[in-house]
């Protein structure tokens, strides 16, 4: 990796310090940051260097997964760190900042090679890139990146007009725009389980498969985010980001050997292929949803409403679940489901694959109750893949029971999201970043339904907190004769709950799944 030096805005914020100050560390610990790496931290906050220093010590204590570690090592991670007083819309503490990066790349002897990290809010994206270059900072003679957080615009208009101005300073190969789910390690583990595996490759389309399930649901509610929540929203906060994203990584098709370019190319068109929704048809495929008052793990919770900082009236939607359909090739006639909520039942998000049932008769489906055919990617709360199939029980009597194919990261603790976004960006590789085309294809689609919601076509649905939704949600997948997988409301997933034949597998053993194919990145 090229040495670098990593400019962090928002140094001093919530995201630098319980996840992006943790993953530094933990690549530091496994030797995966340049050998030469020097950050500056910049802030509002009249903090000097040791100060600095000392908070991201304590959020490394507090934060990070390895924090037993010796503490010799926290203090050699910050001890070339620096902080810089700077206010963004102020021309002059640019050119302070500039000055300080050239010195210390003089000092440490580092090509002036820079990432800089927006860690603020999206108001300041903007006048952040134009500030670097009209100050000079972006024209030196290495490399620059721009790591730029959500959201990314508030509708399909702000969105162009937000990357219009980003690429008046960074082009698109230099724009990195995190979406945190695309570094999900089981996210970034699923083209591997199909690029390595034939016979899932084989099956990864509508001759086989009855509907995919994406659910991302929390057990959280709205927290201390009121004011920005309230005038987002769980499609403008989930839906339209992670959701899609999670979409489009299920539905890519890949080669074995497809390159970085081959993965964007097939993600958008997945995303020109998505069946576009007009506004006065949203409601017959979109479920709108806002949490009352219930109890979730056992403890009494209050209403989306009651929420301090939440609008008297307020009809934001904390769950949406849609209905979608690709209209290519692979996938005409596979239903999508998509949801996601706040204040349900328990946090889980996890993809399910259901496969058709051809082979039954009415007599097997009678006596021996297969189960349909599932593969699961669970991502939270526990991370494995899982495979079910059905067998003969061994009783004698014929009788046919699931059993299921378990593969998880045995003992192997898989990074965070943030540490293969960092790694990824210092390495230069945008495979598992948002790209222009799929964020204005993901807005362009959302529009319709940002439209009815606001004009108020589609129903709000109030639901219980400690649930799985309104029950609507049920019925957009039971009209099509399918029900959303693991419920535990729902009885027909009971068999793979209690499900007696496990066949425990390492993580290597059955698929190779452990990394992702070179083949995938790109370095600049
Ligand atoms: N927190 C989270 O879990 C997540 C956050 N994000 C995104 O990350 C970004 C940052 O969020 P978060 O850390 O929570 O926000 P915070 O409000 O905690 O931090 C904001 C940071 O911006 C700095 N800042 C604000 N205004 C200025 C200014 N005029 N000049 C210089 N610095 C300024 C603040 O510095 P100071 O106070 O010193 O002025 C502070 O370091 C946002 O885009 C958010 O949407 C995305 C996913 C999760
Ligand atoms: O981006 C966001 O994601 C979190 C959920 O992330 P997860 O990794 O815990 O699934 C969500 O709570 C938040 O509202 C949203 O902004």
């Amino acid at each position: 990796m090229e040495p670098t030096t990593f400019v962090l805005f928002g140094a001093t914020g919530d995201l630098a310090k319980r996840k992006i100050y943790p993953a530094l560390f933990n690549l530091f610990l496994d030797e995966k940051l340049p050998s030469s790496f020097s950050l500056i931290g910049l802030g509002r906050r009249e903090w000097t260097d040791a100060s600095f220093r000392a908070n991201v010590e304590q959020s490394i204590r507090e934060f990070s997964r390895r924090q037993g570690k010796d503490p010799s090592f926290v203090k050699q991670f910050v001890e070339t760190f620096k902080y810089s007083v700077l206010d963004i819309g102020r021309q002059e503490d640019y050119v302070k900042l500039k000055h300080l990066i050239e010195q210390r790349e003089e000092e440490l002897h580092l090509p002036p090679n820079r990432l800089f990290y927006l860690s603020v809010g999206p108001e300041h994206f903007q006048p952040i890139a134009a500030n670097i270059q009209e100050s000079g900072l972006g024209s030196a003679n290495g490399w620059k990146r721009l790591v730029i957080e959500k959201p990314f615009g508030h509708d399909l208009q702000s969105a162009r007009v937000l990357n219009e101005k980003l690429s008046q300073a960074f082009t698109e190969n230099e724009i990195f725009r995190i979406d945190h789910y695309l570094g999900k390690p089981m996210v970034q583990k699923l083209e591997a389980l199909q690029q390595n595996n034939p016979v899932i490759q084989g099956l990864w389309n509508n001759r086989h498969i009855a509907n995919v399930q994406i659910t991302a649901n929390e057990t959280v509610g709205v927290e201390e985010r009121a004011g920005y929540y309230d005038h987002v929203g769980a499609l403008r906060d989930m839906f339209q980001n992670h959701m899609l994203q999670l979409l489009m990584m299920t539905a890519i098709q890949l080669p074995r050997e497809s390159g970085f370019d081959e993965v964007q190319v097939k993600k958008k068109r997945i995303m020109e292929a998505l069946e576009p929704l007009l506004k006065q048809d949203v409601a017959a495929s979109v479920i709108r949803g806002q949490y009352a008052a219930g109890s979730v793990k056992g403890e009494p919770v209050r209403g989306y409403v009651d929420e301090p900082g939440v609008a008297a009236g307020t009809m934001n939607d904390t769950f949406i679940a849609a209905k979608l359909q690709i209209d290519d090739y692979f996938w005409r006639g596979v239903p999508f489901y998509i949801r996601t909520g706040k204040r349900m039942k328990e946090k889980s998000t996890r993809i399910v694959i259901e496969f058709k049932e051809q082979f039954t008769t009415s007599l097997t489906e009678k006596k021996d109750h297969a189960e349909a055919n599932l593969l699961v990617i669970e991502m939270s709360p526990n991370e494995s893949i899982t495979l079910q199939l059905n067998a003969k029980d061994g009783s004698g009597t014929g009788a046919v029971k699931p059993v299921h194919i378990d593969i998880h990261p045995a003992g192997e603790q898989l990074p965070e999201a943030y540490e293969n976004l960092i790694r990824d960006a210092l390495a230069g590789d945008s495979t598992f970043f948002a790209h222009w085309d799929e964020v204005e294809l993901a807005w362009a689609w959302a529009q319709p339904i940002l439209e009815a919601f606001e004009e108020n076509l589609v129903p709000l649905h109030l639901y219980e907190a400690g649930t799985y939704g309104p029950s609507e949600s049920d019925e957009l997948l039971a009209q099509d004769g399918f029900h959303w997988w693991f419920d535990a409301n729902n009885e027909q997933t009971n068999a793979l709950v209690s499900q007696e034949y496990s066949y425990h597998n390492s993580w290597n053993t059955l698929v190779s799944l452990q990394s992702t194919p070179d083949s995938w990145r790109k370095s600049c």
